[in-house]
């Protein structure tokens, strides 16, 4: 790996750390961002975590690692402590000013645990979100929280996610508030791609369901919940990228499987989802990224969960809460099918997660605050 590193006029040589699909999309448009700066040299280094749905999002943000890390095994210790020990080989490299990390996934934390020990300062993307339930998300909370103990500097998406670090004695000067860099990544393929609206009338029915809380009898009750829509409304099509996890995809294909109105795919590279996204009436998903990126396009949405860390969607009024029994989500399908005005009001409540600017922000805050720790290094 090249790695000129020099101080003090030169690039600061930043590693980015990624290891699922979620946070290659959030760090994508931070590492262009940092590339096209002038002041930073970002380095990728993708953990592995995730295989196939990685790739396919490397491969549509134009993003070749610098750094590929072997997997360990297929169970989650196996992943980690393999990762853990590589990642040090790495951090031991070069001189590295900072590492950045996204979310809550075991590469997140592996990521940040290794910069912590390595007295490399971490930025950590996404900062601040909490549902103070460490159960729900089982591990992800956990890992949020314990990122956010090491890390130097905190984005956080909101004033809310702020508030939340605050409220956790993290020094205020080490937090601030971006918006959420998942805009910024529509941004980019929107404007590169020219994605716009491509059908006439109202759409289809854009539905995702892969949380570990959903599996088992949640799935089944919003599949058949689906299903319960699909028979009411023959011309309405759905459309279901499925996850690769056979815990998921096994129920999905068994029971909306042989429907003639629902289209069950694989994941969609971030592309075709966006397109996905902005020709849908309605969102029916328990994704987190999904509860970000649909009010970009005025599509209303149906949260498949009983909490979030997200509820700025649902303060703003471009989602609903609707959890995962069958009647309610028929329910709630049905109440936006037939009441244009409620549709229309979800529709227009605008995206409260940020405007696409977040990754300039985030650039230009490290530039400053790493030239004052080199001042303060050197005054020393
Ligand atoms: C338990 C929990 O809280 N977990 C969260 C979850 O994050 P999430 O819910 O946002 O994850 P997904 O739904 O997988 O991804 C969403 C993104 O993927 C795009 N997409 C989706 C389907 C597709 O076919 N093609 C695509 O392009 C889509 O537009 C969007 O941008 O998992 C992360 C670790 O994996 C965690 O860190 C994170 O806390």
């Amino acid at each position: 790996m090249a790695s000129p590193f020099c101080k003090g006029g030169c690039m600061q040589d930043i590693l980015i750390i990624s290891g699922t699909r979620p946070e290659i999309i959030k760090l994508a448009p931070l590492y262009h961002c940092l590339l096209a700066s002038g002041w930073a040299q970002p380095h990728w280094l993708h953990t592995g975590q995730h295989g196939e749905m990685a790739r396919q999002m490397l491969a549509c943000f134009d993003i070749v690692p610098d750094v590929s890390l072997e997997r360990g095994g297929d169970a989650l210790c196996e992943f980690s402590t393999c990762c853990r020990s590589l990642l040090d080989q790495v951090m031991l490299r070069t001189s590295w000013s900072l590492a950045v990390v996204q979310g809550d996934t075991e590469s997140t934390f592996i990521g940040a645990l290794c910069g912590f020990y390595h007295r490399v300062p971490v930025a950590h993307i996404e900062a601040g979100l909490r549902t103070y339930d460490l159960e729900r998300p089982f591990p992800e909370e956990g890992v949020r929280q314990m990122v956010s103990r090491i890390a130097r500097f905190h984005f956080a998406p909101t004033e809310r996610a702020a508030m939340a670090l605050r409220k956790e004695a993290i020094a205020p000067e080490h937090i601030s508030v971006t918006g959420n860099t998942v805009i910024d990544a529509q941004h980019w393929v929107v404007r590169r791609h020219h994605i716009k609206r491509r059908v006439e009338g109202r759409g289809h029915l854009l539905v995702t369901a892969h949380r570990r809380e959903n599996w088992g009898s949640d799935l089944r009750e919003i599949c058949y919940a689906i299903a319960d829509v699909a028979h009411r409304h023959p011309d309405l099509q759905v459309m279901f990228p499925v996850h690769l996890n056979p815990v998921v995809s096994q129920p999905v294909h068994a029971i909306l499987g042989e429907l003639a109105n629902v289209h069950l795919s694989p994941p969609l590279d971030y592309l075709d989802m966006q397109q996905a996204l902005i020709d849908a009436w309605l969102v029916l998903t328990d994704s987190g990224g999904l509860q970000e990126e649909a009010p970009t396009f005025g599509v209303p949405l149906l949260v498949l969960r009983t909490e979030t860390e997200r509820p700025e969607a649902i303060e703003a009024g471009c989602a609903r809460l609707v959890g995962t029994r069958r009647a309610s989500i028929v329910n709630q399908i049905e109440a936006l099918w037939s009441d244009a005005d409620a549709y229309q009001s979800m529709a227009r409540a605008g995206n409260p997660f940020g405007d696409g600017k977040a990754c300039v922000r985030v650039s230009n805050l490290l530039k400053d605050a790493l030239a004052g720790e080199e001042r303060q290094r050197e005054a020393s």
